[in-house]
């Protein structure tokens, strides 16, 4: 923790905000914060995509965002790890702290930003490299080559991923052989190697069958005693099953944040209401 000021101010005047999306939100202690957004706005170039955006992220919880498509749900993801950086036309208003440090302050060091809040994507993405390498990649970036430190670390992860029993007589195979769900599980296990604080899930099972997306599904269930997750999903069933708050977006602005039993069966807004119905989107 820092003790910047005019951190702390931002994050004083963020728990005031907050109360109007949901109680929820504001009764969220700060020891149980992980990620803090404070009044964000974000442009591709003259287009606006989020709106004074304000939501806290808690510890060692799911956190769905749900919203029709084109809402800013990954917009909004991307800003945690700094992804949008990649992209020219991309400006930011507003700030993001993690454990309580901006973290678009200029002396971050991004490389360790995105090792600390890891992502994975729709699209299962493992380099053509043998599945050990694939789980062992971060760790050699990082000069560690010892083979018994190594071997502990891919064992350690392919387990935490569900992955393990169904690998471990195939290391040295190419990822690039395994399944969909089992290359998606594998790039989970990629990301916790590093051991990260939170996870970044973008439709994590979107593009798999329906028995990977349930042990994809599984998988988050247990990764949540260890990482705080936030997860993408346009499947309002799936953000019912594996998460623990959700928040509801609609055209770049934060609608509604509650935990998630609440959002789907008491929404406090008509505009949740009528998209957990099915009336839009
Ligand atoms: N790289 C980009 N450059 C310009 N505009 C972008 C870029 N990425 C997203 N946008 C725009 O920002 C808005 C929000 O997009 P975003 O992908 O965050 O929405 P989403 O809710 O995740 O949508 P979906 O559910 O379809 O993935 C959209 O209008 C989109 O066209």
């Amino acid at each position: 923790m820092t003790s910047d000021k005019s951190q702390l101010k931002a994050h004083a005047i963020n728990m005031e905000t907050l109360g109007r999306y949901g109680a929820e939100q504001s009764s969220i202690h700060d020891e149980d914060i992980t990620l803090t957004v404070d009044n964000l706005d974000l442009y591709y170039g003259e287009k606006q995509a989020l709106f004074d955006v304000n939501m806290v992220i808690p510890r060692k919880k799911v956190t769905a965002f749900i919203g029709p498509s084109g809402c800013g749900k990954s917009t909004l993801l991307r800003c945690f790890n700094r992804m949008n950086d990649l992209v020219d036309t991309c400006r930011i208003d507003g700030g993001i702290a993690l454990d309580g440090s901006p973290i678009y302050d200029k002396r971050v060091d991004v490389a360790t930003l995105r090792r600390r809040v890891g992502m994975v994507f729709q699209k299962p993405n493992p380099f053509p490299k043998s599945i050990y390498e694939n789980v062992a990649y971060g760790l050699r970036i990082q000069g560690i080559n010892k083979k018994r430190v190594l071997d502990e670390v891919v064992e350690r992860s392919l387990r935490g991923a569900a992955l393990w029993d169904e690998v471990k007589d195939r290391l040295h195979d190419n990822a690039l052989g395994m399944s969909g769900g089992q290359q998606q599980r594998l790039v989970i296990a990629r990301t916790i190697a590093v051991e990260p604080e939170v996870l970044l899930l973008d439709e994590p099972a979107s593009a798999l069958d329906p028995i990977s997306t349930l042990k994809i599904e599984e998988l988050i269930y247990e990764l949540k005693d260890k990482y705080t997750i936030v997860i993408v999903t346009h499947n309002m069933q799936q953000a019912a099953r594996v998460s623990d708050y959700t928040a509801f977006m609609y055209m770049g602005k934060l609608i509604e944040f509650d935990n998630t039993d609440t959002l789907f069966t008491n929404p406090s807004y008509k505009q949740t209401e009528d998209y957990i119905t099915g009336r839009y989107g």
